[in-house]
């Protein structure tokens, strides 16, 4: 059962959440190099990379939370942590709800197999039975359209193939929390106009969902609420249309004072 917590209404709470890349800098990155290095006492050659330092922040549920910020900001990072694939270094992410990723599913891909039998395995990995997936492959086939690919090991897919069907995989799942990074850019134009109307149904549909984009008049069309991140901060959270301006203002400035005045 949910703990009851000041957080009542939402579907992912951020506590504090640091996460740190431990970069292995050693030329000879093997496991033989680790072991000789080892035995002579000598140190292994690391880098820390701190991509997120304390971020805190919840999502309602039923909302669409934007995440917005420069290259670097620590928003990949931020989803593959909500979406379980990376570990906290330190602080809590508490999740209420089953969640779908394009990260996730498209990272589960083997692209050994046909699509087919990777909307099978990604389904049932998402949590469905198999006859759960049986019942929904018409629809996730038939919005991916790649016609007598679906047959094909997907290691004969273009990227934008690859990224149809893992995009269509994730919005068919019936996730509580979906989480999409850039997924509007998967795909040709004609895709990615049916990609965002049917984000814009699942929205309707009253799910929550995470959204990572460079393409702020999309943020902006979608997203209740925007979150802006800088070098693993989070610089503000807020109305969507002033978050964005914030931000192009402080791009076209290009300094981060900007940010740090309101710091
Ligand atoms: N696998 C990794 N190993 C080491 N460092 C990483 C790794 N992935 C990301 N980083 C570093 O973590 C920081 C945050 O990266 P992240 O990809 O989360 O940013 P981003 O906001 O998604 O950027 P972009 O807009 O360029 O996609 C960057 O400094 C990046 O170099």
């Amino acid at each position: 059962m949910a703990r009851p917590t000041e957080h009542g209404g939402s579907a992912v709470v951020i506590d504090d959440l640091h996460i740190t890349y431990r970069v292995n800098l050693e030329r000879k990155n093997t496991l033989k190099n680790f072991l000789v290095k080892g035995a002579r006492g000598q140190q292994v050659n690391y880098r820390e990379v701190k991509a997120l330092r304390g971020v805190s922040f919840d999502v309602p549920k039923g909302q669409c939370t934007g995440i917005i910020g420069a290259n670097g900001a620590g928003k990949s990072t931020l989803m593959r942590a909500v979406a379980g694939i990376l570990p906290p270094t330190e602080g809590r992410i508490e999740i209420r709800g089953k969640v779908s990723t394009l990260l996730a599913l498209g990272v589960g891909f083997n692209t050994a197999l046909t699509g087919r039998e990777n909307v099978l395995l990604g389904g049932m990995a998402a949590g469905l039975t198999r006859a759960g997936v049986k019942e929904r492959f018409e629809e996730i086939a038939d919005f991916a359209d790649l016609g007598d690919f679906i047959d094909m090991p997907m290691r004969t897919y273009s990227s934008g193939m690859f990224s149809r069907l893992a995009f269509s995989v994730a919005v068919h799942m019936e996730p509580d929390i979906l989480i999409i990074d850039e997924a509007l850019s998967a795909g040709d134009a004609q895709f990615k106009e049916r990609a965002a109307q049917k984000m814009a149904s699942l929205i309707d549909a009253a799910g929550t969902m995470l959204l990572v984009s460079h393409a702020l008049q999309t943020i902006q069309d979608l997203s209740d609420e925007v979150i802006w991140l800088h070098k693993g901060r989070l610089i503000k959270r807020g109305n969507p249309k002033e978050m964005c301006n914030a931000y192009l203002e402080f791009l076209k400035v290009g300094d981060d004072k900007i940010i740090m005045e309101d710091f």
